[in-house]
């Protein structure tokens, strides 16, 4: 991988191209840049992604050439440039143009480099010709193009929130989410960590909801390399994944499973309000994520933490693992309610297809529900907002387990965020709303 920012977004974005990986993943394998180019890098990946949908719009006036004719990294090359041109306002005109010049004549096409030229230079001249679809005439189509979202999915939001509201989801879902940092309790107080890294950060504040959180933005440098990091005494996690440990309320000395444990977001939460007593098994059928995930809990100075690899198509064998006082199914999702975090996540046609999401989420609540114990609690938690991934999981699972019942005034919830509860019991948080990611959580108690 070069070490120049452009030629770095630029690989990355023609990777995304060929749909078998996601931005996160593509990230986890690349190495990191000198901190400056890391940033334009950043911001350049991150800003083309968001906007891809508009950048595309005003590609398209300008050029003779259909979209779909173009090829691939050309139409990655005007992305950038056209990205840089409208909203980096650090990056002057000419140096946009020129550097995305330079990548189409390294690209190897030379009819690239005069069509990347002349329709850069024409966009940048005549870009306030540029028309957007009325919203009067198509809303759907308006809101798409010019908030830079996939139809299908404007489509579903206004039919279920209204264009008004669908609006300010777009807009907020298209802006840099805050640096959401839960801290560890096993080894320090939430004041003592923002005193220690309030030299080191910009804008530190407690969160409103989570009792842990605190959010941030422009760190000195990259977040592993902060002391109290080092130290173990934070993870980095969204305000709305803070609830849902307090959702499934563990108590120390209990055995709790986190059936899709992932990195150990959550498992380290739940271990913290354990106090670092009792027992988790944590599984997830990705053993690479597991062994990052049991570094990570050493780092925090855990040690009742269990992987154990195993794939939730097959239901666990309760004697071996036993029966649990808490599960938590932490589900495999569709991911539509961190679109701000995964802009990558909007142009994946795979998201349409929620009823395999839901499918899948019965399937595994249906394998854990026979594992807890009469009188525990089971939280199912997913970062989405969709109603086929939500309340529609919910229904399909208590229509074939009557044992499990909703609680809907979970106990463990820490007062500021009972406001989030539905009247049903579901904790649900939306960007534009309340700042938080898009999350739904829910807790069962087994009744017998
Ligand atoms: C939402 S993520 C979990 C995030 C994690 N709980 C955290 O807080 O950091 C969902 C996890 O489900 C895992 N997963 C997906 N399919 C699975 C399967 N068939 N069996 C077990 N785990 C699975 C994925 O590897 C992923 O780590």
């Amino acid at each position: 991988m070069t070490h120049d920012a452009r030629q770095a977004a630029l690989s990355v974005l023609n990777e995304l191209d060929q749909r078998q990986q996601t931005l996160d993943s593509i990230l986890e394998k690349m190495p990191a840049l000198p901190p400056r180019d890391q940033r334009l890098f950043h911001a350049l990946t991150y800003g083309v992604l968001r906007w891809q949908g508009r950048l595309d719009h005003i590609i398209g006036h300008f050029s003779r050439t259909g979209l779909s004719k173009i090829s691939p990294p050309v139409l990655n090359i005007l992305r950038l440039g056209l990205f840089q041109m409208i909203y980096l306002d650090r990056v002057p005109v000419s140096a946009a143009i020129n550097t995305a010049v330079e990548l189409a004549r390294k690209s190897g096409a030379a009819w690239a480099t005069g069509f990347v030229n002349g329709l850069l230079r024409n966009a940048d001249r005549h870009l306030g010709q540029v028309s957007f679809p009325d919203p009067d005439k198509d809303p759907v189509l308006s809101l798409a193009t010019a908030q830079s979202f996939p139809r299908w999915l404007v489509k579903r939001w206004i039919g279920r929130l209204g264009y008004g509201e669908t609006e300010k989801l777009c807009r907020i879902i298209n802006t840099i989410p805050p640096l959401t940092v839960r801290t560890n309790t096993l080894k320090v107080s939430r004041e003592t960590l923002m005193a220690s890294l309030d030299q080191a950060v910009q804008e530190i504040q407690p969160t409103r909801f989570s009792p842990e959180g605190l959010s941030f933005s422009s760190p000195a440098g990259a977040i592993p390399e902060l002391d109290a990091f080092q130290k173990g005494w934070f993870q980095v996690q969204d305000e709305a994944a803070q609830m849902v440990a307090h959702m499934l309320d563990p108590r120390p000395g209990q055995r709790v499973l986190d059936a899709c444990a992932g990195l150990g977001g959550k498992t380290g939460h739940i271990a913290q309000i354990m106090e670092n007593r009792g027992e988790i098994l944590a599984t997830d059928h990705v053993a690479h994520k597991l062994s990052r995930m049991a570094d990570e809990m050493a780092r925090l100075g855990i040690t009742i933490v269990k992987p154990h690899v195993h794939d939730l198509h097959r239901p666990l064998n309760e004697n071996t693992v036993g029966t649990f006082d808490r599960i938590l199914l932490d589900a495999p999702c569709s991911g539509l309610g961190v679109l701000r975090r995964n802009p990558d996540a909007k142009w994946s046609a795979d998201k349409k297809n929620l009823q395999k999401y839901q499918a899948r989420q019965v399937r595994f609540l249906s394998h854990l529900a026979p594992l807890l114990a009469p009188g525990g609690l089971l939280v199912y938690a997913v970062c989405t907002t969709e109603p086929e991934e939500n309340g529609m999981v919910v229904r399909a699972f208590t229509d074939r387990h009557p044992d499990m019942a909703v609680e809907t005034n979970p106990a463990g919830l820490p007062d500021a965020a009972r406001p989030l509860l539905t009247g049903k019991g579901y904790l649900k948080t939306l960007p534009h709303t309340s700042g938080m990611d898009g999350f739904f959580s829910v807790c069962f108690r087994r009744k017998i």
